[in-house]
């Protein structure tokens, strides 16, 4: 099933740019108008949305800090699609490598074939290749399929310092491999058993090198110099032929480099097969493993002194997962809104508002603050959430999904014209909470379909906390509760004197009511959150 050459896309001529004259690019044009042929269901799929892709030969590395691992997150994290050619097993972890395992030539052979026959690979990418004998394989197989643009990191040893590839691959890398390449990517101890073992310890050593590499016939060649002498500022030279680019970067101090190798030349793939050209691309590179190890520079994983990084930027959100839980339609019982203008009127900060309405019996919390700059909301949404996490509360933004992102918060809520409940669940991902203002049944119906988790319905009756709201009544509230399968909270003008009645309007999907003036606009919270609470009981407590 076998086809020679790759379909014609829109990065084709961008990414064809960059590998200039050494790899042609091979666009075909079948006359094969068989709409069943393996060219026609191509060329269909050529016209709907291109995954830029890339393929990654390279080991697996159990600790996932580097290898095949890191290339998925890497190209994960950049929106790119990522198969794998497994080259070697490894047994390694944050101590070092324990054990290496080579995967049959065949088998690679067997690998390479089966993903570039099938799809549209942009670039591929080169890691840990254990033996000659999968170096001249892996050439023959690009050459039948003439790749796109090969990305060589040619790793050698781990950050451990153990052997991942003999020096009996080098004559295959000089010989075949690197002519091949657009770019290659060593660090010094690499580059220095490229050249046959030379010392490389200034940055003028780094620019011959890179300039002897090149001679070996890649386009581009990017000489790493995270390990020499610690006072200096992590430099790396970038060499194109003609002119020299020194790439400097602040040395960050953490124990959790294991991967960076890996990453850096995976993030170059990645970028090339979105159609970046060269420079941009190792720029782009070197600022994402930058700002993922400070990132991920406290975090511990493993005992050893090598650990892994985080590659998306999501692990550190965990950390204290014992003070967090998913959502419960129950949650929505007593829902506490906060208003700084009233707060502020009766004198109190809203860490203080939100405990106290904890404290009264609130079951769950929205910051509402209309008029809070950015920094200072992301701010008060992290100090409100320590308090509302020590509670087990859950605690949501209204309006601002930048404010929930960077705060960490457990969800939105979101209206009519705020950011679509589509587009903020892509953001925020499956696990935040979602709530949607719904006036009417098709508003009802479109939140669902938008991935919300309830609704907000209301105003149920007139409120001067939200002006020119339009009220909906009982009658309304009830017509948008039937409507749904959505938990739904009542809002507006609510407090103890008509919560009652609210509840009683006998829909299982009212889950409770939301309220901001008969809370915050009082001199005690925590008492008027526990009148509420108290009325709220008595109505759960009736029989139906
Ligand atoms: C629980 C709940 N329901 C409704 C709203 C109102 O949201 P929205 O329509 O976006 O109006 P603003 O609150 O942004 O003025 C809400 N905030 N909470
Ligand atoms: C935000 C909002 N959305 C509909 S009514 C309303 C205001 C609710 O405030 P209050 O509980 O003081 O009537
Ligand atoms: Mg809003």
């Amino acid at each position: 099933m076998a086809y020679s050459g790759f379909l014609s896309h829109p990065l084709s001529f961008q990414v064809s740019g960059v590998l200039s004259a050494r790899l042609p690019v091979t666009i075909s044009t079948s006359s094969d108008r068989n709409p069943n042929s393996v060219m026609a269901v191509l060329e269909e799929r050529s016209s709907k949305h291109k995954v830029p892709h890339v393929l990654t030969v390279a080991g697996s590395d159990s600790g996932a800090g580097a290898g095949i691992q890191a290339d998925l997150k890497t190209c994960a994290a950049l929106g790119v699609y990522c198969s794998t050619v497994i080259t070697a097993i490894t047994a390694q972890n944050t101590v070092g490598v324990q054990g290496v395992h080579p995967v049959p030539e065949e088998f690679v052979a067997e690998q390479l074939r089966s993903v570039l026959t099938d799809m549209q690979v942009d670039v591929v990418k080169t890691g840990m290749l254990p033996s000659i004998g999968i170096v001249k394989t892996l050439c023959r197989i690009l050459k039948e399929f003439r790749v796109r643009a090969l990305v060589v990191d040619p790793v050698m040893a781990s950050t451990s310092g153990d052997v991942l590839a003999g020096p009996s691959i080098l004559a295959g890398l000089w010989k075949e491999l690197l002519p091949m390449a657009v770019i290659v990517t060593p660090n010094l101890k690499e580059a220095s058993a490229l050249l046959g073992g030379v010392q490389l310890a200034t940055v003028d050593d780094m620019r011959s090198a890179a300039k002897s590499i090149h001679d070996f016939g890649p386009r581009y060649v990017l000489v790493k110099g995270g390990d020499l002498p610690a006072p200096l500022d992590a430099v790396d030279v970038f060499f194109d032929g003609e002119n020299f680019h020194e790439l400097r970067a602040a040395r960050i101090k953490t124990r959790n480099t294991h991967g960076t190798g890996c990453t850096l030349a995976s993030c170059i793939a990645a970028e090339l097969a979105k159609g970046s050209s060269m420079l941009p691309a190792v720029q782009v590179a070197k600022r994402y493993v930058e700002t993922a190890l400070d990132y991920s520079k406290d975090i511990v994983i493993g005992s050893g002194p090598q650990g892994p990084f985080d590659h998306l930027f999501k692990l550190k959100r965990n950390v204290c997962s014992s003070s967090r839980r998913g959502f419960n339609p129950n949650d929505l019982l007593l829902y506490a809104i906060t208003d700084s203008r009233m707060n502020k009127k009766w004198g109190r900060s809203i860490t203080d508002a939100v405990k106290a309405a904890i404290e009264g019996g609130a079951t769950i919390i929205q910051l509402r603050e209309k008029e809070a700059e950015t920094r200072e909301f992301v701010e008060l949404a992290k100090a409100c959430l320590e308090i509302s996490r020590s509670h087990g509360v859950l605690l949501l933004i209204n309006d601002r999904v930048d404010v929930a992102l960077a705060s960490d918060a457990d969800g939105v809520h979101v209206g009519q014209s705020d950011m679509s409940p589509r587009i903020a669940r892509a953001l925020l991902g499956p696990e935040k909470i979602i709530g949607v203002s719904c006036k009417t049944p098709e508003q009802a119906l479109q939140a669902w379909a938008d991935g919300a988790d309830y609704i907000g319905c209301g105003g149920v009756f007139p409120t001067s906390t939200k002006a020119n709201n339009l009220t909906v009544g009982l009658d309304g509230l009830k017509t948008v509760c039937l409507s749904s399968k959505l938990p739904v909270v009542a809002i507006g003008g609510i407090g103890v004197g008509n919560a009652g009645s609210v509840m009683e309007i006998g829909v299982p999907n009212l889950k409770g009511i939301a309220v901001v003036s008969a809370l915050f606009d009082r001199e005690c919270v925590s008492s008027e959150t526990k009148k509420l609470h108290s009325v709220l009981m008595d109505v759960l407590s009736m029989p139906k």
